[in-house]
C-alpha cells in the first residue's frame, strides 16, 4: 500500500490488512547507508529538496489517498491484534479470552473486529490551528465518516451512508436507527457508551452542523505570529482533495484578522455562534474563576529554628577550618617539606570543595500547592452554557517514557509504569502517553497492548475507588490493610476480580518473550515450507537450499517492523525502521462488560503511543537524549501538550495527584517563568540500610531544595515536568528584566557584549510572543526551519505549545498576552493519517541533520549525563526551575540495588561531571542570568569528582610518610 517504493520514499504508510487485523503500521524505510549526511537519496539533505519534501509526506499521501479514496475513508489506526488486545478492539463480539496458546493463530476475521469506535478522538492542542483545515461544514465529515460501525451490540451498520454519528460526546457512535431505538421518539434515553442521557435530541450533530469541538475552537487569540501560520501548505491535501475551489471562509477570515468571538468562543453556544446569523450572543463571560486571586503556590521559607543553628553550625566550621589552615600553613614540616604541601593542598581542596557545597545551602525554600484551587480555576464544576460537557481548562501533558532495552527493563515495569500513567488524575483528553522504544522490541510493544487492555480494567477500578499508587504490582503487593479508607462496598469484590486479572495480566506479559519465538518459529517455519514448495514447482535445483529470513512475527502474521530475534539486517538493534503506532483515546470496556460496575466513572483512557525511532548503523542515536529528541517532534505533531513529564521507565507515578502538583506551579503567577518541575526521585526495594547510598538523602532532600532558594533545581533525568517551549530552547518571557549576579542589578550592556563572544547556541531565541523579531513571518519560518528541521507541521505546532502554556489572562502582567480562560476546554483533535504519516517522518534517523536539535533544541547530545546539561541550558536562557517535594511521594523507581550496577552508575555520572567541567557548559562560562550562588552550585557539579583524587592521595599520604619516615631515618 505504499505509494512509492519503499526505498525510495522516505515515508510509507502501510496498512496490513491481512488476516482480519486492521492495524495502520507506519514504519519509514531508509534507503540504508553508511554516510551520515548529505546523501543524495536522503530527501531530507538536500537544499532544494529540502523545501519540496517538508510537504512531502502531506504530498505523498494526496496520491495514496487519490488511488484509493476508499482506502483512505477506511482508514484506521490501531494495535495489530495481540490475543488479548482483540478483546479489548471490539467490545461487542466480545470474544472469550483466549488462551496464550492460540497466541499467533489468527481468529477468523470479524468484519468489525479491528475498528476503535472511538479512533477519531485525538490530537490536542493543536484545534487552535488545524482546525482551520475543516473550515466549513462540507468538508468535515471526511474524518467523522471514516468507516465506523454501529457500536450497538449485534448491530453492524456501517458509517459509509451518513448514517453513522457520534451523538454523544463520550465518543460512542451509533447509528441512526438504534439511536432512534436509544431515544425514543419523544427525545431522552440514554447513551449505550456512558449510559449518560443523550443530550436534546436536536442537540445531536445534524449533518449541517457538525459538533462544537470541530468548528468553534477556531477563535482562540494565537501569538500574532502564529497567525499567518500557513495553514494551506500544511494541510493543502485536506483542501484540495474536499474542496478545491472553496468560497470566501469566514472562519478563517476572523482567524487571519486576529477576530475573536470573546471568552471560550471554543465553546460558544451553537445559535450565538455564526457571525451575521443575527442570534443573540452571550454577554457574561463565563466563571472559570471565582476565586482568581488566590495563588495556587506558596513558597516557604524553612523556619528560623531550623535554619538559623544550621547557618551558625556552617558560619562556627568555616572559623575552625580557617583557623586549622592557617595553622597548617604556618607550620611546616621541613623534614618532609613535599609531603606537607601534598596535604595542605589537599586539605585546601577539601576546605573549597565543602564551601562550595555549603554556600547553595544557605537558603533552602519549600513550596506548598493548593490543588482545590487549580480545580476551581480550571475545571468549571458545573457543566455550564459554554462549557456543556464539562471539559477541563487544564493544559495538555504529553508523557514520555523511556526504555531501552527489553532484557534489562522488564516489559513488566514497563507495563506497570505505563498503567500509573493512564490512571492518572487529570483529565483524560489533556493526557498523552507515548513510549519510546530505543530497543524497537516486539516484546515491548505487546506488553504495552497488554497494558492497554488491562488498563480498560484497572483504570476505572482506580478512579472508582481512589486507588494509589495506580501501579497494580505496587499496590497488590502493599502490606498495608486495603481496606483502609475505602468506602464503597463493592471495594472488596472488585479488588478480588481485579486482583485476578492482574495476575493473569502478569502471566501473560511474562509468557511474551517465549510466545513470540514460538509464533515465529511456527510461521517461519511455514515460510520456509512454501518457499521450498514453490522451488519445487517452478522445478529449480531443489539441492540448493532455499534462504528464508528468520522474522519475528507479530500476532497478525506479518513481520515485525522492529528489532528480530535473528538480528537480521534491517531488523536488529541499531539498524531498524521508525515505528509509531497510536492508540487513540479508546474506551474502557463497555460498562455492562466490564468486570466492575463502573457507573458514574470516567472510563475514557488516555491516549497512549508506541514510538520507536529509526535507527541505522552509521548514525549517532544519542541515546537517551536522541530518544526523547523524537518523542517531543512526533508529540508535537500528534498531541503537542504544552508540558512534557519525562519518566524512566522503571519510575511509576505515586502520587496520582502528581502531574496536578507541577501544574500548580507552572500555571500560578509568575509560572510562565518556569521551564520544568522537578520532583525528588525516591527508591523502593532498597535494602534498609541502604548500603549502595541509592537514596542520595542528602541530595534530593537538602541540596536540591537549596537550589530551590535560587532560581531552581537541576534536572536529574526523570520524574521532571518541562515547558515545552522552554525545552525548544526559546528564552522565558521577560528574560532580560531580572538577572546580573544576584538578581538584582540590571547588566543589558554585560548580557549584549557577552553575548556576541559566546557560543551561537545560547543566543536569545525570543519567544514569538515577546519578539519583533517575527515579523516577517516567511523570514520567521525560514529561521525556525533551518533550528527545527522542515516539519511544517512540527513549526506550526510551536506557537500552538505557546498558547497553551500560558497563563491565564488575568494572572499575566500589564502588556503581556495571556490567554482566555475557557480557551483549553474543547476536545481533542482527531488523529489523521497525514499527521501520522509526518510523525514517522521525523522520527527518522537524519532528521536532525543540520538542525539545532541537541545542540539547542530539546535534550542536549553530547554528555553522559545529558539530564544535568539540558537543564543548566535552560537556567542559563534565563529561566528558573522549581523543586516540588509533594508529602506522599510523587514518582518512585527502583534503584540499582546490586554493587556493580550501582557503581558503574555512578560512574557514569562522575564522567559526565567531568565531561561538563570541560566543556563549555562549565559554570564559569555562564551567562549573566544565572544567580551566583547557582553558579556555584553547577560548578561544584563539574569540580565533585576530582575530589576523589585528592582523597586517593591525602589517605596514601600516611603510608608515604611511614616511607619517607623510613628511608630518612635509614640515612
Ligand atoms: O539508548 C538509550 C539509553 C537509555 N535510555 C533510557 O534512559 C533512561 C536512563 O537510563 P539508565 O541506564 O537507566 O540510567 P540511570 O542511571 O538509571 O538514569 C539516571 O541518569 C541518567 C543520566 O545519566 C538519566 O538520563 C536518567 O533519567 C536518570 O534516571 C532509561 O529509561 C533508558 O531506558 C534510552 O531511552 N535510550
Ligand atoms: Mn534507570
Amino acid at each position: 500500500m505504499a505509494a512509492n517504493s519503499p526505498t525510495s520514499s522516505p515515508v510509507t504508510i502501510t496498512v496490513t490488512s491481512s488476516g482480519g487485523s486492521r492495524s495502520l503500521g507506519l514504519t519509514s524505510p531508509m534507503p540504508r547507508r553508511n554516510s551520515v549526511s548529505n546523501n543524495p537519496n536522503s530527501p531530507l539533505s538536500g537544499g532544494e529538496n529540502r523545501r519540496a519534501s517538508s510537504s512531502g509526506g502531506g504530498r505523498r499521501y494526496l496520491s495514496f489517498s487519490k488511488d484509493s479514496t476508499d482506502e483512505f475513508v477506511a482508514y484506521t489506526v490501531q494495535i495489530p491484534p495481540t490475543p488479548d488486545n482483540r478483546v479489548l478492539t471490539d467490545s461487542q463480539n466480545s470474544p472469550p479470552l483466549e488462551s496464550s496458546k492460540s497466541r499467533g493463530k489468527l481468529g477468523k476475521p470479524n468484519p468489525n473486529e479491528g475498528f476503535i469506535k472511538d479512533t477519531i478522538y485525538t490530537g490536542g492542542f493543536n484545534s487552535a490551528t488545524k482546525a482551520h483545515m475543516r473550515k466549513s461544514s462540507e468538508e468535515e465529515p471526511v474524518m467523522a465518516k471514516s468507516k465506523m460501525i454501529c457500536g450497538m451490540e449485534g448491530c453492524d451498520e456501517k458509517a459509509i451512508g451518513g448514517k453513522f454519528k457520534n451523538y454523544c460526546d463520550c465518543g460512542f457512535g451509533i447509528c441512526e436507527d438504534c439511536y432512534m431505538d436509544c431515544v425514543g421518539n419523544n427525545g431522552g434515553g440514554y447513551c449505550p457508551g456512558c449510559k449518560e442521557p443523550y443530550k436534546d435530541v436536536n442537540d445531536g450533530y445534524s449533518e449541517e452542523e457538525p459538533p462544537p469541538s470541530e468548528e468553534k475552537d477556531q477563535a482562540n487569540p494565537l501569538p500574532s505570529w502564529g497567525r499567518g501560520v500557513k495553514l494551506e501548505k500544511n494541510f493543502s491535501l485536506v483542501q484540495s482533495f474536499k474542496n478545491p475551489n472553496h468560497d470566501f471562509d469566514h472562519t478563517r477570515w476572523l482567524f487571519e484578522t486576529k477576530g475573536t468571538y470573546g471568552y471560550g468562543n471554543a465553546l460558544w453556544p451553537r445559535d450565538g455562534y455564526e457571525f451575521g446569523r443575527g442570534t443573540e450572543r452571550y454577554e457574561n463571560p463565563p466563571d472559570f474563576s471565582d476565586r482568581r486571586n488566590k495563588p495556587l503556590t506558596r513558597k516557604i521559607g524553612i523556619s528560623a529554628a531550623i535554619i538559623s543553628p544550621y547557618r551558625l553550625l556552617m558560619v562556627l566550621r568555616l572559623g575552625v577550618l580557617a583557623c586549622f589552615l592557617t595553622w597548617r600553613i604556618m607550620h611546616p614540616n621541613h623534614e618532609a617539606m613535599w609531603l606537607w604541601l601534598m596535604s595542605v593542598i589537599c586539605e585546601i581542596w577539601f576546605a573549597i570543595s565543602w564551601i562550595l557545597d555549603q554556600l547553595p545551602k544557605i537558603c533552602p525554600v519549600k513550596r506548598v500547592t493548593d490543588l482545590s484551587v487549580l480545580k476551581e480555576r480550571f475545571e468549571s464544576s458545573e457543566p455550564n452554557l459554554r462549557n456543556p460537557k464539562k471539559f477541563s481548562d487544564l493544559p495538555g501533558i504529553d508523557v514520555f517514557v523511556s526504555t531501552a532495552d527489553a532484557d534489562k527493563e522488564p516489559p513488566l515495569v514497563t507495563a506497570n509504569t505505563i498503567l500509573s500513567i493512564l490512571a492518572v488524575d487529570y483529565p483524560v483528553e489533556k493526557v498523552a502517553c507515548y513510549l519510546s522504544d530505543d530497543g524497537g522490541s516486539l516484546v515491548t510493544f505487546e506488553a504495552l497492548a497488554e497494558a492497554a487492555s488491562f488498563a480498560r480494567t484497572w483504570v476505572p477500578f482506580c478512579k472508582k475507588h481512589k486507588i494509589e499508587p495506580r501501579n497494580p504490582e505496587a499496590y497488590f503487593s502493599q502490606k498495608r490493610d486495603p481496606l483502609k479508607n475505602k468506602v464503597r462496598l463493592d471495594f472488596v469484590r472488585d479488588r478480588r476480580r481485579v486482583k485476578r486479572e492482574y495476575d493473569e495480566f502478569k502471566v501473560r506479559i511474562n509468557a511474551l518473550p517465549d510466545s513470540i519465538r514460538r509464533r515465529s518459529d511456527a510461521y517461519n517455519a511455514q515460510t520456509e515450507i512454501r518457499a521450498k514448495k514453490k522451488q519445487m514447482e517452478l522445478g529449480v535445483n531443489t539441492s540448493e537450499t532455499v534462504k528464508v529470513p528468520k522474522a519475528t512475527w507479530m500476532a497478525d502474521g506479518s513481520h515485525w517492523h522492529g528489532t528480530w530475534l535473528s538480528a537480521e539486517e534491517g531488523h536488529s538493534r541499531g539498524d531498524h525502521e521508525g515505528i509509531i503506532q497510536p492508540r487513540t483515546t479508546f474506551r474502557s470496556r463497555s460498562r455492562r462488560e466490564n468486570l466492575i460496575d463502573t457507573t458514574d466513572v470516567d472510563i475514557r483512557l488516555p491516549m497512549l503511543v508506541y514510538v520507536s525511532r529509526e535507527k541505522r548503523p552509521g548514525f549517532d542515536h544519542n541515546k537517551k537524549a536522541g530518544a526523547m529528541n523524537a518523542l517531543v517532534r512526533a508529540s508535537a505533531i500528534m498531541s503537542n501538550g504544552a508540558f512534557i513529564l519525562n519518566l524512566d521507565c522503571d519510575h511509576y507515578i505515586y502520587n496520582s495527584l502528581a502531574v496536578r502538583e507541577g501544574m500548580c506551579f507552572m500555571l500560578d503567577r509568575g509560572g510562565d517563568k518556569i521551564c520544568y518541575v522537578q520532583f525528588p526521585q525516591r527508591f523502593e526495594g532498597i535494602d534498609p540500610n541502604d548500603r549502595y547510598a541509592n537514596h542520595n538523602t542528602v541530595f534530593f532532600d537538602v541540596s536540591m531544595r537549596a537550589l530551590d532558594g535560587l532560581q531552581g533545581p537541576m534536572y536529574v533525568g526523570t520524574g521532571c515536568i518541562f515547558r515545552r517551549i522552554a525545552l525548544y530552547g526559546f528564552s522565558p518571557p521577560r528574560a532580560t528584566e531580572h538577572h546580573g549576579w544576584f538578581g538584582r542589578q540590571k547588566t543589558r550592556k554585560l548580557l549584549r557584549k557577552k553575548s556576541k563572544e559566546q557560543n551561537q547556541d545560547d543566543d536569545e531565541m525570543l519567544l514569538p510572543i515577546n519578539g519583533d523579531r517575527y515579523e516577517d513571518d516567511d523570514i520567521a519560518r525560514a529561521s525556525l526551519a533551518k533550528q527545527f528541521g522542515n516539519s511544517t507541521s512540527l513549526i506550526d505546532s510551536i506557537a500552538v505549545a505557546e498558547f497553551g502554556g500560558r497563563l491565564l489572562h488575568e494572572l499575566r502582567g500589564k502588556g503581556c498576552l495571556g490567554r482566555p480562560s475557557g480557551s483549553l476546554a474543547v476536545q481533542r483533535e482527531p488523529l489523521d493519517a497525514s499527521a501520522l504519516s509526518e510523525a514517522v517522518s521525523v522520527i527518522t534517523c537524519f532528521y536532525e541533520d543540520k538542525t539545532d536539535w541537541g545542540k539547542r533544541v530539546g535534550w542536549i547530545y553530547g554528555s553522559v549525563t545529558e539530564d544535568v546539561v539540558t537543564g543548566y541550558r535552560m537556567h542559563n536562557r534565563g529561566w528558573r526551575s522549581v523543586y516540588c517535594v509533594t508529602k506522599r511521594d510523587a514518582f518512585r523507581g527502583t534503584a540499582p540495588i546490586n554493587l556493580t550496577d550501582r557503581l558503574i552508575q555512578v560512574l557514569r555520572w562522575a564522567t559526565g561531571s567531568v565531561e561538563i567541567f570541560f566543556s563549555r557548559n562549565n559554570a564559569l562560562f555562564a551567562s549573566p542570568r544565572m544567580k551566583f550562588l547557582q553558579r556555584i552550585a553547577y560548578f561544584n557539579v563539574g569540580i565533585y569528582p576530582f575530589t576523589s583524587i585528592f582523597l586517593l592521595v591525602y589517605c596514601i599520604l600516611p603510608a608515604l610518610s611511614l616511607f619517607s619516615g623510613n628511608s630518612s631515618s635509614n640515612h
